[in-house]
């Protein structure tokens, strides 16, 4: 069977219908539109509990919107979206987010703006202090607890604002384009550590990403978007091996192959 054949044939057996079962994420023929322009028609998918699964598309195909309304920070018109099977109409605990442009406050110090989320839910102060020491440590920051946002690299800076999403410890996690920022070597560094804590802390995650190679490094399964209106328009298993090192994965022939296929979906030849 060719490289293409054997992507097409896990394509078409991880379609909704051929695995019917409980999705931690779902929107059902969810529509948003900003005034005259859609942003997001008919959008139909699921994330299981557990899973990696990222989202590739264009500029302004609706990305970031369909994050957004899964986040629960912004309405949409109508069709259904879901958290553990329940109606998404406002930001929930057991959702982290993570944007580009990270959130910390630059008058507070690295511990203080990971604690922020632990605080607003009122954690009692030796549970917060807990889990605060646990996640700097697991993002390798303990040595710059009492730093300032302003001392930080701009990927310390990133790792903190991940923090301040996993401070909480929270089963789900939402990623717009955390890296997107970065220079490429931060970047994969990143894109290794975050994959870690994936797999010692396994999360439900969805992930915004322009890049191809970090969806199909990181991914379960890879969504493609179109833009005009934002759509799904493609699918795609990821079936490399795991647990997944940077150097032996990216080596692998079939990352090359996932890489070129994507690519050639979304038009691009790199
Ligand atoms: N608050 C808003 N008001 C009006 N239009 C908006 C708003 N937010 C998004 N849009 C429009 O909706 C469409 C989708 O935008 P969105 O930011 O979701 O795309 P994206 O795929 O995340 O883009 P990018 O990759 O550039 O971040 C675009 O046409 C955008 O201009």
């Amino acid at each position: 069977m060719s490289a293409t054949a054997t992507i097409e044939a896990h394509k078409d057996s991880v379609t909704p219908a051929a695995q019917p079962q409980a999705y931690h994420i779902e929107a059902k023929g969810l529509n948003k539109a900003f005034g005259k322009v859609k942003a997001l028609e008919d959008i139909n998918f699921g994330i299981r509990n557990q899973e990696f699964v990222s989202v590739l598309g264009p500029s302004g195909c609706g990305k970031s919107t369909l994050l957004r309304i899964i986040a629960g920070l912004i309405p949409y018109e109508s069709g259904a979206a879901t958290v553990k099977g329940e109606a998404i109409h406002s930001p929930r605990p057991d959702i982290g987010v993570v944007f580009q442009t990270n959130n910390m406050l630059p008058w507070f110090t690295v511990r203080k703006n990971v604690e922020l989320g632990a605080r607003i839910r009122k954690m009692p102060a030796q549970a917060r202090d807990q889990a605060v020491d646990k996640v700097l440590e697991v993002l390798s920051l303990s040595k710059f607890a009492d730093a300032y946002p302003h001392q930080l690299s701009g990927g310390m800076r990133q790792r903190a604002s991940i923090g301040q999403a996993l401070v909480l410890d929270p089963p789900i996690l939402l990623m717009d384009e955390p890296f997107g920022a970065l220079d490429a070597l931060t970047r994969d560094k990143l894109n290794v550590e975050l994959l870690r804590i994936w797999q010692e802390h396994r999360k439900t995650v969805m992930l915004i990403t322009h890049s191809i190679a970090e969806a199909v490094f990181l991914s379960d399964r890879v969504l493609v978007m179109a833009d005009r209106p934002g759509k799904i328009i493609e699918e795609v298993v990821i079936d490399l091996p795991r647990p997944r090192d940077a150097a032996a994965t990216r080596a692998l022939p079939q990352f090359g192959e996932y890489v070129a296929y994507l690519g050639k979906i979304m038009g691009v030849t790199s």
